[in-house]
């Protein structure tokens, strides 16, 4: 998959079959469509193009009191629809002078003129241009006269689908991320930077590595402690070491209650891994932060979740 970042030098695509989305989460609902956009770019013989935007259009024109949290970093995006198997990612600066494109101008001077689609498969609610005014009439107004294909994606299908990057979200946020990946077609998954904690959890027997998310737009999933995976990146060779753990996500109430900090438990692990970046995966959320009768009784628990944790990931590798 080729990325492009500069509109203004772009290939010549042929027979650019192409859809426009910000694809958060490249979930099982865009799946469906990537699959359209390989079937037909296969029988005109044409390349499959995707155009998204970054930073997500609602960080730009939203306006929400709390900035929508997102289910994948750009590199993360562009990672799932490269293993989907898309030939050319277009990554469109989104920003206020692109936001105030008119409608015409958009569909005219960046959807012809640098694309010459030959089909372009769209959500029938699809909007676009200044104050999103643009939508499917528009677009089938200059399907005729510069020859392209329309294809609407029904919006039965958009109805009766159950899967949206907001719904994700909503999943995630309360803690049912079984639900989430079912919706996403993997399990969700962060990463994060090793940073300093209050050194506590050595002397529990749990040390944790504290994170610090890369990209502060991710979503922070609900509270409480997950049985998770985690990936560790060999700087030098690149290679993956995968490894299971517990992570709790929240302000721990037994110790200071204040800050709300995601640590990982790494289990059969023995290293100093300050500064080093980790990719952590959600596979079950195990039960909610609770607030223990003193540093004993959370010892105890944390022994419980371990095993709960290890009982859980052994079924499912
Ligand atoms: C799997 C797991 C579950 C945890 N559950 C709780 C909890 O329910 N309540 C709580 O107060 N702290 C909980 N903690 C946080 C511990 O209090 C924390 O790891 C300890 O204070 C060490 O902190 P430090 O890394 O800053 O040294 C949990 C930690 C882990 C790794
Ligand atoms: N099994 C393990 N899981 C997580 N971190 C570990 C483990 N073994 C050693 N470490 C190291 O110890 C640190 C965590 O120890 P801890 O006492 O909890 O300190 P902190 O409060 O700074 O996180 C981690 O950041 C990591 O460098």
């Amino acid at each position: 998959m080729q990325v492009h970042r500069n509109i203004k030098d772009l290939p010549i695509f042929r027979n650019a079959v192409i859809t426009i989305g910000t694809f958060d989460g490249v979930h099982l609902g865009h799946c469906s469509i990537i699959g359209q956009l390989k079937e037909v770019a296969t029988r005109v013989n044409g390349e499959t193009v995707i155009i998204t935007f970054h930073p997500h259009p609602r960080r730009i024109v939203g306006n929400e009191a709390q900035p929508v949290q997102l289910l994948t970093s750009l590199p993360e995006k562009i990672h799932l629809l490269r293993a989907a198997g898309i030939d050319h990612l277009i990554v469109v600066p989104f920003n206020q002078e692109f936001a105030a494109q008119s409608p015409q101008d958009y569909v005219e001077s960046f959807l012809i003129r640098h694309f010459n689609p030959h089909t372009i498969i769209i959500g029938y609610d699809h909007r676009f241009g200044h104050n999103r005014e643009g939508d499917f009439h528009l677009l089938e107004a200059y399907a005729e006269k510069h020859a392209f294909q329309l294809v609407e994606i029904p919006g039965k299908l958009l109805e009766e689908s159950t899967i949206s990057s907001t719904r994700i979200r909503q999943a995630l946020l309360q803690g049912d991320s079984e639900l989430a990946a079912n919706l996403l077609g993997y399990d969700y998954f962060f990463e994060g930077i090793v940073v300093k904690g209050n050194q506590l959890g050595r002397t529990l027997g749990f040390p944790t590595a504290n994170l610090q998310l890369t990209d502060n737009e991710k979503l922070i999933p609900a509270n409480g402690v997950y049985a998770v995976t985690v990936q560790r990146l060999n700087q030098t060779t690149e290679l993956r070491q995968h490894l299971n753990g517990m992570m709790n996500i929240g302000v721990r109430p037994t110790v200071d209650g204040l800050n709300r900090v995601i640590e990982v438990n790494i289990f059969n692990f023995d290293e100093d891994i300050y500064g080093e970046s980790l990719q952590v995966t959600l596979h079950k959320r195990l039960r909610e932060e609770k607030k223990f009768d003193g540093l004993d009784a959370l010892k105890k628990q944390l022994a419980l979740d371990r095993e709960a944790s290890q009982s859980f990931l052994a079924k499912t590798s």
